[in-house]
Formats: structure tokens, C-alpha cells, sequence
């Protein structure tokens, strides 16, 4: 008779038996990394490498970005991006072994190792627009590369690509580049989140490494494993084909956006049936084959990446002739949008169907907490709905500065639209001041200053219209807490039917 043990399980081989590239493949012959450049000081390059010069000290790391007034920040005590702990990193290493500058020509002169960290947006015009991504930032930083290195280089994308943009980056530097000088090129794909990018760093789930199956391709990812190899443990190295690296980091994105726009699916079944969301996402993610994680419903993804990547892969598939495929993936990015219409038109029904005059406090700004980054952050879509209702708005944000917030909602290319904004717009440096005479708190931010048990609703509901209301994009609130208070509470996913048979 079978046994537990004897039956077949799901996964049948481990994972890393089914690579073609097995992980000994690395051990050849190789260079040992001595200096470091990375191409673009953002929210990638910054952190990433920071980590690396932290880690490794025995290695020299020059972050150069074209924007002085961004290196100026980061040679400063205030550093142009906020993100938990790393404060502490780059003041530990910079001046050291970490360093930055606009001085891009002696940082790719000197490394042996460069890393191309620069922004790829989605392309606002010509072929491919609105879903492609722009590759002129990688276009420009691979042929400087091409134009003043003088020996031979290791070339990184940490960028996110579209699949075998190597092969194109390889043309640019074989046909620029100078005469003695070669250069092999890895992906080696970033998978931090920001607001925990330095926990990410310190402890990867897994890095990735895609080389073409070259000697010279081996050797090369094997210089790179070993920079990783200072703290990342052998077996979290993945090595494979560079094509396989470069999509698995559009993959990977678009499945976690997949699982948001599915519990946000869901969340509009709950409201309309008597379901929670939140129970839902529990009973589920207790499944080992699901899991818990990224099934929080909320008011919608946001970020500089999820909406990006997917559209690249949308355009990918296109251009593959698979409008199915394509289709497929379009449709994670369109229940984002739907979640934030409907969200807004519950907000305008519940508001007795107008939000004319009505003062609404935008609790938090930022796409995730933990992060002053604002890009396709939900809460600048609610706002230009909640505009269009002629409501008034007052905004508070911990991390986001004031002239962020401006540039964000002004309509780009309007003369003098920020005058108009500031009629409807204001900006208040606490979450009282916002909800002082407001008639509805929108929770936009998960930031843990907002939950009931640091923000003292007692006080704010003394000072709101009545009846108040809240409205918890976020699901952080207590409900019934708030209730008792007096505050009429809506929640995403959550229904007010009783919860009684009738
Ligand atoms: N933000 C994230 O959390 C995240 C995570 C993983 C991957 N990524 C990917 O990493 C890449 C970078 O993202 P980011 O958020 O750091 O972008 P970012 O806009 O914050 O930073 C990019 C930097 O590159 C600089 N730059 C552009 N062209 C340059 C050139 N030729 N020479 C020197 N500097 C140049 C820009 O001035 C800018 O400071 C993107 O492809 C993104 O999709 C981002
Ligand atoms: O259960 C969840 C999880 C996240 N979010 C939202 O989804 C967005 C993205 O969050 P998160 O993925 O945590 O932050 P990002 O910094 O955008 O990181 C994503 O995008 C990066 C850029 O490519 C990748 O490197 C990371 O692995 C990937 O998680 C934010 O608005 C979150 O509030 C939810 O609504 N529900």
C-alpha cells in the first residue's frame, strides 16, 4: 500500500537540479573584482551598491550619475532618497571604500566591473508608445562605456530590460568600442522593494546572474558571484542564460502584480457580497501552494516598477504576435485602474453622491510606506478624481516633500496650473491639520503613523464634519474601534450588509 511518503509530490526534481546551467558552472577560471562603477545614482544604483561596498571592503565603488544636484545629495547628511537603514550604510563606508561623483569617465576607465543602473520608463511617444520601454538612458550610458574604457570591462544590467537587450547593448560596445578593450555582458537583475530595500539587500531571497555559456560569459559571472559571495550564501547565486535572467525579472513583477489585481478582484466580490478580504486572503494564503504574501487588497499598486514592466511585457508579447498572451497581462494593469475608479465612486456614493466643496484629508502620498517615492502612487489618481467632484483636498505625508507633491499633481505642460491646484490643494504638515473640518479621511498610505493605535482618532473625529467619515484604502484600521468613536467606516473588501442571514 502507498505510503504519505511514497506518493508523487508537485515538485519532483529540486529546482536547482533543473537549471541548465548547473550552479558548479561558475567555479572556472576568473577575474577578481578590485574596483566598481554604477551607472545611475537612483533608487537601484544607490542602495544596491552602497550594500556592495559595505559588504565588501576590499572593493573600491564609484556610484556616478549625470545629476550633480543628486550626487551633491548623496555626498551630503541628506540623502536624496529615504529608505530605512540606509543612512546608516552609506555613512559606514562613504569616503572609504564608497564614493560619488559626476566624474563618470575615470569611474568606467578605472573599473574592472560596471553596472548600468539607469532609469527605462515607458516610452511617452513614438513607436511603442505608453507600453515599451525608453532603452536611450541604457543606449547612452553602454556607448560612453564604449567610449573611454580602455580595458577590458565586466558590463552589468541591473536596469530592467526587456528580454535580449544585451544582445543590443554587445553591438553597441563591439562596433564603439576601443581597440584592445573587451567587453562581457551579465544581467543580473535587482528584485529589492523599496521601504525595505536594505533588509532586501543584506538578505536576497535569490541573486540572479545571466551570462551567455562562454568561457569568457562563465568566467565573467563567476567575478560577479563572488562579489555577492561576501555575504550572500553560494546557493542563493543562481547562474543561467541571459535571456532567461532578463525575463525572469518582467516575470517575476508581473506575477506579483497578478496577485494584487486578483485579491483586488476578489475585494469587489466581498463588498458587494458580505465577504472580508482580509479573511479571504488568510484562508487562501494558508495554502502552501498560494502563500500569504501580496495578497493584501488596497486601494491599488502603485511604484515605479509594477505598472513599467508589465506594459513592457504587454508590448513584448505583441511584438511576438501574441495578443493573447498580451491581452492576459494588460488586464492586471486594468483592474489597478478599476480598483481606483471604484474605490472613488464609493467614496462619492457614500458622500450622498457629491463631493462639491467637501474637504477630504489624503492621509499619505507615497505608493508604499517606508518611502518618500511618489511614482504611480494611487493616491495622485484618487486625487485627480476627487478634483474632477471639485472636492478640496488636504494632503499629509510623513516622507514626501511639499514640491514633490506639487509637481505630481500639476498637469505637465499647463501654464500656471499649479495656482489652479493650490485653490483645491493644500498641504498640511500633520494628519490633524488635514483632517481638521474635513468630512472624509481617505487612507492613501499604509504608513504605520496612521493606524488607530498611534493616531489619536478621538481627537480628529472632535474636529471633522459630521457624520465622518473614513475610508481605509489600506485595511489598517479597526473598524469597530473607529465606530464607537462615531466615525462611519468603509473599508476595500469589506461590506456593510449584516453580517446576520435574512
Ligand atoms: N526603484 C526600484 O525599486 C527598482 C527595483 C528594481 C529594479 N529597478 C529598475 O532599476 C532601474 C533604475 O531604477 P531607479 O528607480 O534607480 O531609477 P532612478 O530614476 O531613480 O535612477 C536612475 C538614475 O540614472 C541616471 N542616469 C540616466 N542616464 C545616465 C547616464 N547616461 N549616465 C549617468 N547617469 C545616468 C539618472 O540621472 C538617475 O539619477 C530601472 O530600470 C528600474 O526599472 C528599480
Ligand atoms: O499585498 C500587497 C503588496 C503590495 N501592494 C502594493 O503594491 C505596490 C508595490 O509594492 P512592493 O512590491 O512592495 O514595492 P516595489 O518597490 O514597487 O517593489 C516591486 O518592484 C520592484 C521594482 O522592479 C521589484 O524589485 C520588487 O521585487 C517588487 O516587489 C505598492 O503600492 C504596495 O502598496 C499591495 O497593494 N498589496
Amino acid at each position: 500500500m502507498a505510503t504519505v511518503d511514497s506518493l508523487p509530490s508537485g515538485a519532483v526534481t529540486p529546482a536547482s537540479e533543473r537549471l541548465s546551467r548547473p550552479l558548479d558552472s561558475i567555479d572556472i577560471p576568473h577575474k577578481q573584482v578590485k574596483k566598481i562603477c554604477c551607472i545611475g545614482a537612483g533608487y537601484v544604483g544607490g542602495p544596491t551598491c552602497a550594500v556592495i561596498a559595505y559588504k565588501c571592503p576590499h572593493i573600491t565603488v564609484t556610484i556616478v550619475d549625470l545629476n550633480q544636484a543628486r550626487i551633491d545629495a548623496w555626498n551630503s547628511d541628506d540623502l536624496p532618497i529615504y529608505e530605512p537603514g540606509l543612512d546608516e550604510v552609506v555613512k559606514a563606508v562613504r569616503g572609504k571604500n564608497l564614493f560619488f561623483s559626476t566624474d563618470v569617465d575615470t569611474a568606467i576607465k578605472e573599473a574592472d566591473l560596471i553596472f548600468v543602473s539607469v532609469n527605462t520608463p515607458t516610452k511617452k511617444s513614438g513607436v511603442g508608445k505608453g507600453f515599451a520601454a525608453d532603452l536611450g538612458y541604457v543606449e547612452s550610458a553602454t556607448r560612453h562605456i564604449a567610449k573611454v574604457a580602455e580595458s577590458d570591462k565586466i558590463v552589468v544590467e541591473k536596469s530592467t530590460v526587456p528580454c535580449r537587450t544585451a544582445q543590443s547593448m554587445r553591438k553597441i560596445l563591439d562596433s564603439n568600442g576601443k581597440p584592445g578593450a573587451r567587453f562581457d555582458i551579465l544581467s543580473n537583475p535587482e528584485f529589492l522593494a523599496e521601504g525595505t530595500a536594505i533588509r532586501d539587500l543584506f538578505a536576497p531571497d535569490r541573486v540572479l546572474i545571466g551570462s551567455l555559456d562562454t568561457v569568457n560569459g562563465r568566467a565573467a559571472a563567476a567575478s560577479l558571484a563572488d562579489v555577492y559571495g561576501n555575504w550572500v550564501p553560494r546557493k542563493q547565486v543562481i547562474t543561467m542564460n541571459l535571456w532567461s535572467s532578463e525575463l525572469s525579472k518582467l516575470a517575476a513583477n508581473a506575477l506579483l502584480a497578478q496577485r494584487i489585481s486578483s485579491i483586488n478582484a476578489l475585494s469587489a466580490i466581498c463588498e458587494a457580497t458580505g465577504a472580508d478580504v482580509d479573511e479571504v486572503s488568510y484562508a487562501v494564503g494558508l495554502d502552501s501552494r498560494i502563500g500569504p504574501k501580496f495578497l493584501k487588497a488596497s486601494v491599488g499598486f502603485g511604484g515605479s516598477c509594477f505598472q513599467k514592466d508589465i506594459l513592457n511585457l504587454v508590448y513584448l508579447s505583441e511584438s511576438l504576435h501574441l495578443p493573447d498572451v498580451a491581452e492576459y497581462w494588460r488586464q492586471v494593469v486594468e483592474m489597478n485602474e478599476s480598483q481606483k475608479r471604484r474605490f472613488t465612486q464609493h467614496i462619492i456614493s457614500s458622500l450622498f453622491n457629491t463631493l462639491t466643496g467637501k474637504r477630504l484629508a489624503v492621509l499619505g502620498f507615497a505608493f508604499k510606506k517606508d518611502t518618500g517615492d511618489t511614482r504611480e502612487s494611487a493616491a495622485i489618481t484618487l486625487i485627480k478624481y476627487f478634483r474632477q467632484e471639485q472636492a478640496k483636498i488636504a494632503i499629509y505625508d510623513p516622507k514626501v516633500e511639499e514640491s514633490q507633491i506639487w509637481y505630481d499633481l500639476a498637469e505637465p505642460g499647463v501654464v500656471d496650473d499649479v495656482t489652479a491646484l493650490k485653490k483645491q490643494v493644500t498641504i498640511a504638515s500633520s494628519a490633524y491639520e488635514a483632517a481638521e473640518g474635513a468630512d472624509a479621511v481617505v487612507i492613501c498610505t499604509e504608513w504605520d503613523e496612521f493606524r488607530d493605535t498611534k493616531l489619536d482618532y478621538e481627537k480628529i473625529y472632535a474636529t471633522m464634519n459630521k457624520p465622518a467619515f473614513i475610508f481605509d484604502g489600506r485595511l489598517i484600521l479597526n473598524q469597530k474601534k473607529l465606530e464607537k468613536i462615531g466615525f462611519k467606516v468603509e473599508c476595500i473588501g469589506r461590506s456593510r450588509l449584516e453580517e446576520s442571514f435574512e
